[in-house]
């Protein structure tokens, strides 16, 4: 893995979206908090990766990156240039540099199109490619991502899984993006075929320096493609940094359970049964403060009243917690802290943490 360099590709600042939901009744509407003032960067050549719950905001963040869904608040800087402060064609020209690809490739491909057709058709759009030069072209993206030149004239059920995923790769790349946002690609595949996608992902960012944002369920490919991690809470970014703080030195209570709670890849290993009590709470009823508190059993009276703001946590993290200093350091380094026994000493810190929390908020 190739590493970025120091300047900015993407600047994402306080970027939020609510949506409008029905209430109760149909007359009520009520306000659903999706992604709640979130800010990052993104380098050249970089992967920054989205790892957090289901519903805690992923897709919506990803979605505001590539135009799909308005932000409600925040701007977005593309190369320098605000995309909201654009005219229609400049956003245009502009949003061809910020791609999106999916877990179901299957479903964003037109099934009476061929696989040439699909991969022609924006780049033909866009202005890159004539009729002459596109079967040309269709050739060389079907070589970048792995598959054959014949392929072109065949239909997109004629491919599998993992064939499909490039398909949806190479179309992305018709139009020359620099950023592509990467939503779940691989959760839908088998593992070795998930390997497979995440090396061309890999292979293409060193080939053509492209910046990836990867949104994950699944710590372990995030952990092996990531160069940053951001970790999102219930719409809120808890703890961002280089991957090798965030997997060895989580600071953030959040980011120590879902590590915790991850599925253990050393064979015969024993997994966390609970690391992370509860349920996320509802978006449409967000918890005063930290919106982590009443899972977390580090939390404290003034973790109900104060939102924490993302300070630094050394190491090159931002994390947004009241008490992280406090909280007894995560060894993952220290001789034979391998995954389960630090699985098994998490749980027992947490338990006992709990223990004391709920001795200081009841004397509070
Ligand atoms: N168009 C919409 N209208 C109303 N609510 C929405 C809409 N899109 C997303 N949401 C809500 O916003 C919250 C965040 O959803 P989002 O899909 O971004 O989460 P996620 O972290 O990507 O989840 P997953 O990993 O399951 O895809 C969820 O509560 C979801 O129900």
């Amino acid at each position: 893995m190739t590493s970025p360099n120091n300047a900015t590709l993407l600047q994402v600042e306080g970027l939020s979206k609510k949506f409008s939901v029905a209430g109760r009744w149909p007359w009520q509407k009520r306000t659903l908090s999706a992604v709640n003032d979130i800010s990052f960067s993104i380098a050249p050549g970089e992967t920054l990766s989205l790892v957090g719950e289901s519903g805690c905001g992923k897709s919506t963040a990803g979605r505001m990156l590539v135009g799909l869904t308005a932000p409600s608040a925040g701007r977005i800087l593309f190369e320098g240039q605000d995309l909201s402060g654009q005219t229609a064609s400049q956003q245009r020209a502009m949003r061809r540099r910020i791609q999106l690809i999916f877990q179901d490739p299957y479903g964003s491909l037109n099934p009476r199109m061929t696989v040439g057709e699909l991969i022609a058709e924006p780049a033909l759009l866009h202005g890159l490619a004539d009729r002459r030069s596109a079967n040309d072209r269709v050739a060389e993206l079907l070589g970048l991502v792995g598959l054959a030149k014949r392929h072109a004239g065949r239909y997109p059920h004629e491919f599998s899984g993992g064939q499909r995923q490039r398909i949806g790769i190479a179309r992305a790349l018709a139009v020359e993006p620099r950023l592509i946002v990467c939503d779940e690609p691989v959760s839908a595949l088998d593992v070795s075929v998930q390997a497979q996608i995440v090396n061309l992902l890999q292979s293409l960012q060193d080939r053509l320096g492209l910046s990836y944002l990867f949104i994950s369920h699944g710590l372990s490919v995030v952990r092996h493609i990531s160069h940053r991690v951001a970790v999102m809470y219930l719409g809120n970014i808890v703890e961002i940094g280089p991957k090798a703080a965030i997997f060895d030195q989580p600071s953030h209570p959040y980011t120590r359970a879902l590590l915790a709670a991850a599925p253990v890849p050393r064979p015969g290993a024993r997994q966390a049964s609970v690391a992370l009590a509860g349920d996320m709470p509802s978006p449409l009823d967000p918890p005063s403060g930290c919106r982590f508190h009443p899972r977390c059993p580090f939390a404290i009276e003034r973790c109900r009243r104060e939102i924490p703001a993302l300070t630094p946590g050394g190491d090159g993290r931002l994390v947004a917690c009241h008490r992280w200093q406090e909280i007894p350091a995560f060894q993952a380094n220290a001789p034979g802290a391998q995954h389960a026994p630090k699985t098994t000493r998490l749980l027992a810190l947490y338990r006992q943490a709990a223990a004391n929390s709920n001795s200081r908020m009841s004397s509070n």
